[in-house]
Formats: structure tokens, sequence, C-alpha cells
């Protein structure tokens, strides 16, 4: 049986369930130690990224499929990160083209974005999102490196989960019936490269790039130490929202290594679970520059759409 239940998709992790819920859970073992008579008449939460201020240290994740939230997808969600005036990562599966993402936030105020990028087989296909974001204006690229192969996501299987058919991917050149026509794993990851590699992926995006080239998906100061090595501008703590492997440690866990391995040398931000300010705050004091969020940005999108759904019926 195939279908299109929302819920399946944006909400699961992978298998149990067990990452996705330590994620926030684990941000309640960490306890916040104030010091006193410390003047705090002028303070500001605003942070400096990718050369513009931001108005705090949160920014919106890349996150696929926004389009099945709501018809505006991630045209609306470039313009709320203008609004709030804070920065939005592109997904390769958004359901808008980057050039239409950009000038939807850029309408409403400044803004960056940067473009989430797969190892793909597709090395033309892959150098044409790059250059294709560049143009447009992104700021950097998020190298997604926990993706070799998707996640083994129980709870999309169960209700044999597929895209909504009329959606597209301009990014990836797809449609959802494309994707439609293939098995689950092989329509959403066929064309990750499970062969990737540092050296293969890192001095090739460099020739081809000179955008930021930065690591989403690093948990272990061992990889903090590779991106360094390999020159990149920064990593994102991630475990994909617990999407991709299952049982890998809440990032909050890891960050305190992380930060400690990096000594200054590149730019630690995280992602996963991250649902409150003094989540923030907790993941600043432990050495994250900024935070990234995924699934509330998409809350976000479906309740304007159950909003506009349930007007459109009061009106009738
Ligand atoms: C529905 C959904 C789709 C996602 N799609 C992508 C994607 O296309 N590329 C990617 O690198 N990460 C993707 N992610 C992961 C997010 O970028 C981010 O790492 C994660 O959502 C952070 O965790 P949080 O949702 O608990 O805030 C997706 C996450 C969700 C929930
Ligand atoms: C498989 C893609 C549609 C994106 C996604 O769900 C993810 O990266 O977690």
């Amino acid at each position: 049986m195939r279908g299109n239940r929302a819920p399946d998709f944006f909400n699961s992790g992978a298998t149990n369930q067990v990452t996705i819920h330590e994620n926030s859970s684990s941000y309640q073992k960490y306890r916040i130690l104030p010091r006193v008579l410390k003047d705090v008449s002028n303070v500001s939460t605003a942070i400096r990224l990718f050369d513009r201020d931001i108005t705090f240290p949160l920014c919106v994740s890349p996150a696929g499929l926004q389009g099945m939230a709501h018809a505006d997808g991630e045209l609306a969600t470039s313009r709320a990160c203008a609004k709030a005036g804070v920065n939005m990562g592109v997904s390769s599966y958004a359901n808008h083209s980057v050039e239409q993402i950009i000038a939807a936030g850029t309408e409403v105020g400044p803004i960056h974005h940067v473009m989430q990028l797969y190892s793909m087989t597709d090395r033309e296909k892959e150098a044409r999102i790059v250059h294709r974001a560049e143009k447009a204006g992104c700021k950097a690229i998020f190298l997604t490196a926990d993706s070799p192969v998707l996640g083994v996501r129980f709870n999309e299987w169960r209700n044999g989960f597929m895209p909504p058919a009329g959606l597209d991917y301009p990014m990836i050149e797809k449609t959802s019936e494309q994707i439609q026509q293939q098995s689950h794993d092989d329509g959403f990851s066929s064309f990750n490269s499970a062969s990737h590699s540092w050296a293969e992926e890192i001095p090739w995006l460099r020739s081809i790039t000179k955008m930021e080239i930065w690591i989403k998906g690093v948990l272990t100061p061992e990889d903090v130490e590779m991106a360094i090595q390999y020159g990149c501008d920064g990593v994102v703590i991630s475990n994909h929202g617990g999407r991709q492997l299952d049982e890998t440690p809440a990032t909050i866990d890891v960050l305190p290594a992380c930060a400690k391995a990096a000594q200054g040398r590149i730019r630690i931000h995280i992602d996963g679970g991250i649902r409150s300010g003094s989540d923030i705050f907790k993941a600043l004091a432990l050495g994250a520059e900024c935070c990234w969020v995924g699934r509330p940005m998409l809350w976000g999108l479906a309740v304007r759409l159950t909003l506009s759904v349930l007007w459109e019926s009061i009106k009738s």
C-alpha cells in the first residue's frame, strides 16, 4: 500500500526513534549556572554570520518536501526567515528552485541562504546544483555527509510513504511522479554516492566553487579534525534530526568534545532537537556558534495550511 501521510515523513526518525527523542530530551540533563552582579542592561542576541548580522543565533535547517506542508513551501520559509532576520538552508529536495527561494526572501528583507548538497553519483548534476546556488547568491554549501544511503525509516515504510503527485524538485531535476516509479528508498536516494570520501568530495567542490564549504552531519572530534585538514569553513554537528543512523548520540552530548577539538580553527554549528531559547543558550555555552532547527519550521508551515483550509471552509 502506498500513501502520503505527511506526519510519517516530517515527524519520524530512523528505526526505533531513539536518537530523535534523545536529541530533545538530552537538553534537560544540562542546568544553567548563572553568575550574578553582571551588567545586563545592554545585551544583544545578534551574531555575525556570512558577513551579516542575524538577529539571534538560530537559523533554519535545510529540509526537503516543504511543498507537502504548504503550497508555498520553501518560498514561505524564506520569507519568514527574512522577516525574523535569520538565514536559511535550501534542501536539494526543495520543491521550489534556489532562484525562486532566494527571490522570495529577498523581497521581504536581507537574508542569506546556504545550499544543501548530497555527494551524488552524477557529478554533472551535482555541479549544476552548485553553480546554480552560487549564481543565485548562496553563501555556502552544506555538504550532507551522513547520507550515503537513506536512513531506515520504519514509520515511512509502514504506511508506504511516497511523495504526493504534483510536486517538483527543481534542484535534483525530478518530479514526484518519477520518484513514485521507484521503491521508497531508491526513489529518495538512488542518486546519492555511497562511495563518497573526503578526498573525492572536498577538493572537487573547492575546484568548482568559491562558496564556503561546510560539512553537515559531523558527530566526532575526529571528523572535526578531518574537516579542518580539508580546509572546510564550518561543520554542523548533526545526526540529521535522528533520520539517518538511529542510536547515534544526541548532538548536544557530542558538542563539547567537537568544540574542544576545533580549538577555534573551524566554525561549529549544531542542529537536532533544539526547541527553546534555553536549548540555544545551552548549545552556545557548550561551544556552538549558532543553532539550526528543522521540524518546528515544518510544523509552522503545516499549521498555516490547516488554518487556511479552515478559513476557506468557514467563509463558504
Ligand atoms: C522532513 C525533513 C526533511 C529533511 N530533509 C533534509 C534534506 O533534504 N537534507 C538535509 O541535509 N537534511 C534534511 N533534514 C535534516 C535537517 O536538515 C536537520 O538536520 C534536522 O531536521 C534537525 O533536527 P530537528 O528537526 O530536530 O530540528 C530533514 C529533516 C526533516 C525533519
Ligand atoms: C530524503 C529526502 C527527501 C530528504 C530527507 O527526508 C532527509 O534528508 O531526511
